[in-house]
């Protein structure tokens, strides 16, 4: 990432504490415009905790967040948010899942329809548009929800571990597929993961987080080819990045 990119988000000392239990301890970061940057710790740290006041559905305690210079903290509607087992409705079809984001704005729902249409083919979706949740394998569940997520157009798309419940060969695909997906949406992507080699293969640069309180361990920058193909994943740089964050987690 080149040193001139602006900052869309900048996230200043936040603290948040739950009755007794710290749970974030001054965690500061910043997301530059197109940037991937993840979020990578153990369970349970605090994560999403993090997400949730960078959203705006939770007050830290100390700190602010800030989105294109503007203060944001407690304020939502400003980023796309996927959660943990962001669910499908099960009783709708896969089109009106998706268009949930712009029937909840108002659009009525022939036209929400039609809007949605033309993204099913970059989601890799194309003629399940009729189909419901149940119909379709857990990969293309994860990218219709990834799907609806993006529908709420925000330049700031947060996903909290996304591909934590699939199995290693569907994760995979997923990661490619959503590296080839994100080329064309000019949006800045926070990812939490707590698997290491997705968070290499697919950041420009990855904040560790320590236990709870979650606070910032070290970043690092993946100075990786930006258009990355599988041979990376047993390239020495990989290993060498994948060593040095084991070696302070
Ligand atoms: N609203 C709340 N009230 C009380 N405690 C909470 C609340 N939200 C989270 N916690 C606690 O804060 C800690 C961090 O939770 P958080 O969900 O942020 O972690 P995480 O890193 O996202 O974990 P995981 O990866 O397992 O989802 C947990 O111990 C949790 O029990």
């Amino acid at each position: 990432m080149s040193f001139y990119q602006k900052n869309k988000l900048e996230v200043k000392g936040i603290s948040k504490r739950f009755e007794d239990l710290l749970v974030v301890d001054n965690v500061s970061l910043e997301l530059k415009e197109n940037e991937f940057v993840s979020l990578l710790g153990p369970s349970g740290s605090g994560k999403t905790t993090i997400f949730n006041i960078i959203a705006g559905l939770i007050k830290p305690d100390n700190g602010n967040v800030i989105i294109d210079n503007q203060d944001f903290t407690g304020k939502t509607g400003r980023v796309s948010y996927m959660y943990q087992k962001d669910l499908l409705l099960p009783w709708k079809k896969i089109i009106d899942n998706v268009a949930l984001p712009l029937i909840i704005e108002g659009v009525k729902k022939k036209e929400a329809r039609e809007r949605v249409k033309k993204y099913f083919k970059i989601f890799g979706l194309e003629g399940f548009e009729m189909k419901y949740p149940f119909q379709l394998s857990g990969g293309m569940r994860q990218r219709a929800a990834l799907m609806r997520t993006y529908m709420f157009s925000k330049d700031i798309i947060l996903l909290d571990e996304p591909f934590g419940g699939l199995d290693a060969i569907t994760k995979k695909k997923m990661q490619y597929w959503l590296l080839e997906v994100i080329k064309n949406l000019n949006a800045s992507i926070l990812f939490i993961t707590h698997d290491i080699e997705e968070a290499i293969f697919l950041s420009d640069r990855i904040y560790i987080l320590s236990d709870r309180p979650a606070s910032i361990k070290e970043e690092i920058n993946v100075n990786l080819p930006k258009s990355r193909k599988s041979e990376i994943l047993v390239s020495s740089e990989f290993n060498d990045i994948k060593k040095h964050i084991l070696s302070i987690l």
